[in-house]
């Protein structure tokens, strides 16, 4: 029961920022996930690679579709050099940056001259000036919206929603508009005999963008009240999730490790990163929104938290749905959860991130009142 869990000293912050609207955009042809493996080996020559590609197939089955944009298509084709990739990468991630944006700033229903602050967040591509100004331009945004970048952050819309957080807190009158989105043509790679880790981030990863609205006071709808916000760093876990990128694109060896980290740290990350501003009589009592890096990552958060079944499906369903969209998953499983309509107002939960470093981002929420 959600409603048995309690904000402590609930009254001590005066301005508390809320979402006060989410968006999402997916490019528009995606495929099942075995039509993306036959394609996958097909494109890149590599059906001679049965191994791998039954490896593929045996991790994609847990996954039902997987978004492959035009632009990997056309890139794959021509065996694009990074330069060829960032080139694509600078029109359509903020194209596919501002369908998510849009669709917030619709359901928030104030012009996006409105907007005061933009923090976007990406891995798919760097670039001077930024995606965020293409962004701003795309939404019709003013001159003088305050911007503020997150490159290279991985899971970072989590991380990007404690910044708008802070910035709306602290700046009245601030409407702060974040946006992720990720194109993984960046982690686009061929099949390596031998190099099962290859065949891994293709399958997981998914093209996608959320954005939210943040904002403190004023009376906007709420959707989710933004009740506290913590980031912490697992011991020992440098190199977990890395990336680099190289001529290549963005490689990236998420660890066989990350899973086992996850599980045995998430509990006492979440007793000191949420525990203290919350009353309740177990991880039960609140609802979940995990970033699904993964199947394990959830079978292992959903095992140390004892939660019960069911309770990670937002979750299981984005993945299932989408794949790993890095930063933008965490915005899908919001307006997931908030979609299903079965939280009560009041009720509350955690939104866990969980990205390079390995960095947790936690934050409690609470379902605001209809
Ligand atoms: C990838 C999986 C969905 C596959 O699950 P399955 O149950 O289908 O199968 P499985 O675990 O037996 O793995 C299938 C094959 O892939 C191999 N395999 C699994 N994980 C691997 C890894 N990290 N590197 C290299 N190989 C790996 C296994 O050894 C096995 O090969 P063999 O058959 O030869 O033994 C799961 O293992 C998983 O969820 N792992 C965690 C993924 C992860 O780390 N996500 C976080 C990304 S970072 C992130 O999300 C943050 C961000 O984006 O910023």
């Amino acid at each position: 029961m959600p409603h048995a869990a309690t904000v402590v000293n609930d009254a001590v912050q005066p301005r508390r920022a809320a979402m006060l609207a989410i968006g999402t955009a997916n490019p528009p042809n995606s495929l099942s996930q075995e039509e993306y493996t036959n394609w996958y080996f097909r494109v890149t020559n590599s059906d001679h690679l049965t191994n791998l590609k039954d490896k593929m197939k045996k991790i994609c089955k847990f996954l039902i579709t997987k978004c492959s944009c035009v632009a990997t298509e056309l890139a794959v084709r021509d065996q694009p050099s990074l330069d060829a990739r960032q080139d694509i990468l600078a029109t359509v991630v903020p194209e596919l940056a501002a369908a998510a944006a849009a669709r917030a700033i619709a359901e928030w229903g104030r012009p996006a001259s409105d907007v005061t602050h933009l923090v976007f967040t990406t891995y798919s591509g760097v670039r001077m000036p930024g995606g965020d100004l293409r962004l701003a331009s795309l939404l019709g945004l003013r001159r003088s919206v305050q911007r503020t970048s997150m490159y290279f952050h991985g899971c970072s819309a989590a991380a990007a929603l404690r910044v708008a957080k802070d910035l709306a807190e602290n700046n009245p009158g601030a409407r702060v508009l974040v946006v992720s989105a990720e194109l993984s043509l960046t982690l686009f790679r061929a099949p390596q005999d031998g190099h099962v880790d290859t065949v891994v981030g293709q399958a997981l990863f998914g093209d996608g963008a959320g954005a939210v609205i943040v904002g403190a006071g004023g009376d906007e709808r709420q959707v989710f009240e933004m009740v506290s916000a913590a980031q912490t760093v697992l011991p020992d876990s440098e190199g977990a999730a890395e990336g680099q990128l190289n001529a290549s694109g963005l490689v990236f060896r998420p660890s066989f490790e990350l899973p086992a980290m996850v599980r045995d740290n998430v509990e006492q990350c979440l007793a000191e990163g949420v525990g203290k501003h919350v009353a309740h009589g177990g991880w039960n009592d609140l609802f979940w929104a995990v970033h699904p890096g993964g199947r394990k990552i959830l079978d292992v958060v959903e095992e140390r938290l004892a939660l019960a079944p069911g309770k990670l499906d937002a979750s299981r369903r984005v993945l299932s749905e989408y794949g790993n969209m890095s930063g933008a998953s965490i915005i899908f499983v919001l307006d997931e959860l908030r979609r299903r309509g079965d939280m009560p107002p009041g009720g509350l939960g955690v939104m866990l991130g969980i990205g390079p470093g390995i960095s947790i981002e936690m934050m409690l929420l609470r379902v605001a009142a209809a």
